[in-house]
């Protein structure tokens, strides 16, 4: 690992996608610039993505794949510190103090410290795992084996992604939904139900109820739920959502209001201070202000950043995307897909294999999700835009617009 130094050009506070995606960013524009990348955990930067799906799916893939740091180490200007917490940032300084107390100057900061998960009355230990890093993947590695029986709270992304993960490895699940269906606050009733019952299907035991606590209790977990059912197993996998890491820039005063405020170019309320990825809430070129808990706003906002750092002048237009796999179906999406705005579904022979939802907020459409329909993403961008500027009276017409199929 590096030995830290007193002073860089850039300092990164945080060792994730956007951080590393900022390093990126930086080169393109300076080549030499000093650089320090420092992140809290133990490991290097890994592309976290992999950690719920490919990792479990593809018999070719290990972790050595997905550490992200090659170019990071393979650059002598630049420092990766690990096991390094930033406890504060001083702008009118221009420092960042560090855990053990060293103080380290930057010419431009950029905030990349992500999301935390948002925890419950369920401590985290040894078997339970709040799903987010590559120790926890490496952790799970080590508790799911064929005979093993996992519970997975949550039927957002990392519950569906890791229960289905682990089910296609042969693990017993059993899986806590607070709501009716998997991914309920996104997916129309139909399609929601129907990936529920893919679930049941495989053998996955679905136990509907909050969980309100629960414990590690050393060879097990003991999972309670809000009705007082009791569910066992030998893990579990917590994925209940995440708060943004914000705690540093509210404590230099920084703007913040559901992530740290950036504007157009990713700059803070503090002067050289940026932030991107999922603790940025920032401008969207289409949609407004927003904040972006997916890694392909982390690699586009961070890299975008960097360059800004670095002395580029445009401005962050990109809107991003996600996407996900469930068993053997997928889906990109754009934009607010909440399935609390209206929707029209739009799905091949009326069968829930292939289709397109738009979701709307007074005739204008705010997002689109692509189920089994790839190389799409532009036109949904097209098609926000387009409603954006020109609201539909009748939203019906959208039938067909993106064609698919
Ligand atoms: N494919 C992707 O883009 C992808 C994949 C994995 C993770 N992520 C990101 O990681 C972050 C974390 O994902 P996540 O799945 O934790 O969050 P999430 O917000 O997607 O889902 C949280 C789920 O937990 C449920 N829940 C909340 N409290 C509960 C309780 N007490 N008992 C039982 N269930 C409860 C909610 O109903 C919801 O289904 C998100 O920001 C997500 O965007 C993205």
């Amino acid at each position: 690992m590096s030995q830290v130094q007193e002073s860089y050009d850039y300092v990164v506070v945080g060792a994730g996608v956007a951080a590393t995606s900022a390093v990126k960013g930086i080169r393109s524009q300076d080549p030499s610039g000093t650089v320090a990348v420092l992140g809290s955990e133990p490991d290097r930067p890994v592309y976290r993505p992999d950690l719920s799906k490919a990792l479990w799916l593809d018999a070719e893939k290990s972790l050595d794949d997905s550490w992200l740091s090659g170019d990071l180490e393979d650059d002598d200007a630049v420092d990766l510190l690990t096991d390094t917490t930033v406890s504060a940032i001083d702008p009118g300084a221009h420092a960042v103090r560090l855990a053990d107390g060293t103080t380290v100057t930057y010419g431009k900061l950029l905030l990349a410290t992500g999301a935390e998960p948002r925890t419950l009355d369920l401590q985290p230990g040894p078997r339970v795992l709040y799903y987010r890093t590559a120790a926890d993947y490496q952790r799970l590695r080590t508790l799911a084996g064929p005979d093993s029986h996992v519970v997975v709270v949550g039927g957002g992304y990392i519950g569906s992604e890791i229960a289905s993960a682990l089910v296609q490895n042969d693990v017993s699940v059993t899986l806590v939904l607070d709501l009716e269906d998997v991914q309920e606050q996104m997916f129309p009733r139909a399609l929601a139900a129907s990936l529920t019952k893919a679930f049941t299907d495989r053998g996955v035991t679905v136990v509907h109820g909050s969980v309100s606590a629960g414990e590690d209790t050393g060879d097990g977990v003991r999972i309670r739920l809000d009705d007082g059912t009791e569910v066992v197993g030998d893990a579990a996998v917590v994925g209940v959502g995440v708060q943004p890491r914000t705690g540093l820039a509210e404590a230099a005063g920084l703007e913040v209001d559901n992530g740290v405020v950036v504007d157009e170019h990713l700059r803070t309320s503090a002067e050289d201070v940026y932030a991107a990825g999922d603790v940025a809430s920032y401008p969207d070129a289409l949609l407004g202000r927003r904040r972006v808990e997916h890694v392909d706003q982390a690699e586009k906002s961070g890299e975008h950043a960097g360059k800004v750092m670095a002395g580029a002048g445009e401005a962050y237009e990109y809107t991003p995307i996600f996407w996900s796999d469930i068993f053997d179906a997928g889906y990109e999406a754009v934009g607010e897909t909440k399935s609390d705005l209206d929707m029209v579904e739009d799905w091949k022979d009326g069968q829930l294999g292939t289709g397109v939802v738009y979701y709307l907020k007074q005739g204008s459409v705010r997002g689109v999700l692509l189920w089994n329909v790839w190389d799409s993403t532009d036109q949904a961008r097209e098609v926000i835009r387009e409603t954006r500027d020109a609201p539909l009276d009748d939203p019906e017409v959208l039938r067909g617009r993106i064609p698919f199929g």
